[in-house]
């Protein structure tokens, strides 16, 4: 058991200074004041720290990602350390452009490798692509009977590597990625990759303006891609649709476009809730000239997430604030419902920050996998 003692807890809400007591995976306590006297139970001081929820990425290449100049533009895989250092614990693993030498079945093997590493992992099925690839040959199979299936994507709209999916297959693909969640107590939520392309986020309006499949049942990413797009993005939050921010993006945007900014101007306009983070972790983030020719690419880092939380905090918005797009909004939108917020009975998913905002101490399902900036549980294939 941990006895975490004296943190300032934002939960995301701030609840002033607490007691939180963690027993086995679970938060079992947060009090003004807790004296336990058991065997093995370790003390953590955090007088002077902030205790939020663990963040949750919904994207991320864990395999690898990236190939669109190439087999050599093939990006890494995710390491481990780099959720810990991110205080990343729950992460959602994608295919993205090359759903052909990458596989459902290793993105599952990976996920399961971060899994046994220590922390939460889950897998959208499908890649760019419609129809999309499966592990049993049927989305809704998937959902139901994979554990760690939770929806599909990223599934490519408005953009030139699309598959070019009509509004029919979108539908199809939404309503079985909607059943198969029913089904199974989970989102079925269906994650939707947003192109630079001139159609914007019509194929997915024109989806929910068409047919009874909620918008909720959809997140699309990349929204600030461009400002055309981020401004598109006003009418689908009016109609209580969700947005995700890519985080990586933040070197190669005008100021507008970042993140935090975003987060900013859309909370102005009371859309703080319905606004999430993702890093594209892994994903390439390739470049292209006017007549889509290849150019060069970078990388996303799963490090920039909470970057762009920081950011927001360090411009003004409330750490309670700044705290929901990779907290209680993503949980919300990706139904996990054990995650996203400290109180008792959840996850014991739990980030410590410092004075200056900085990620200091990273405890998983419990399990303390960094203490005072110092990586106490290393990744398998990691200097011990
Ligand atoms: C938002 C922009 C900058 C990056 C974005 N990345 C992906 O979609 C993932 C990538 N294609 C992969 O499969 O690894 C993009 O390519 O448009
Ligand atoms: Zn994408
Ligand atoms: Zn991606």
């Amino acid at each position: 058991m941990i006895l975490l003692k004296n943190a300032t807890v934002y939960s995301p809400e701030p609840l002033g200074v607490r007691d939180i007591l963690l027993a086995v995976d679970r938060i079992v306590a947060i009090e003004e004041q807790l004296t336990v006297c058991l065997p093995n139970l370790s003390v953590i001081d955090c007088s002077g720290k902030i205790a939020v929820p663990g963040f949750i990425d919904s994207h991320v290449h864990i395999l690898g990602g990236g190939g669109e100049g190439g087999f050599r533009t093939r990006t890494y895989e995710l390491s481990f350390s780099d959720l810990v250092r991110a205080g990343i614990t729950t992460v959602v693993g994608c295919l993205g452009t090359d759903g052909v030498t990458r596989s459902l079945e290793s993105l599952y093997a990976k996920a399961k490798a971060l899994e046994e590493e220590g922390v939460s992992s889950y897998i959208y099925v499908g890649s760019y692509r419609v129809p999309p690839v499966t592990l049993t040959g049927s989305i809704i199979k998937d959902i139901v009977l994979i554990d760690k299936v939770i929806g599909v994507g990223e599934v490519a709209i408005s953009d030139h590597r699309s598959s070019q999916p009509t509004l029919d297959e979108l539908k199809r693909l939404a309503a079985d990625a909607r059943i198969g969640g029913m089904l199974s107590g989970k989102a079925g939520v269906v994650n939707v990759h947003v192109g630079d392309g001139p159609t914007m986020l019509e194929p997915l309006t024109n989806v929910v303006k068409t047919s009874e499949i909620p918008i909720t049942q959809f997140l699309p990413t990349h929204i600030n891609r461009n400002s055309k797009l981020l401004h598109s993005s006003i009418e689908w939050l009016s109609m209580g649709g969700f947005i995700d921010l890519t985080t990586s993006i933040g070197g190669l945007l005008d100021e507008e476009l970042l993140p935090w900014r975003v987060f900013r101007e859309l909370s102005n306009e009371g859309f703080e809730g319905q606004i999430t983070f993702s890093s594209d972790g892994q994903g390439s983030l390739p470049r292209f000239d006017e007549k889509g020719n290849f150019v060069g690419l970078d990388v996303g880092r799963v490090l920039s997430l909470y970057e762009q939380v920081r950011m927001a905090a360090e411009h003004g918005t409330p750490l309670e604030k700044a705290l929901l797009p990779i907290t209680k909004n993503v949980a919300k939108i990706l139904k996990l419902v054990s995650k996203g917020t400290l109180s008792v009975g959840m996850d014991a998913d739990i980030v410590l920050l410092d004075q200056d905002l900085k990620i200091d101490t990273v405890v998983a399902k419990g399990k303390i996998l960094m203490l005072n900036k110092e990586q106490i549980v290393k990744g398998t294939f990691e200097a011990g």
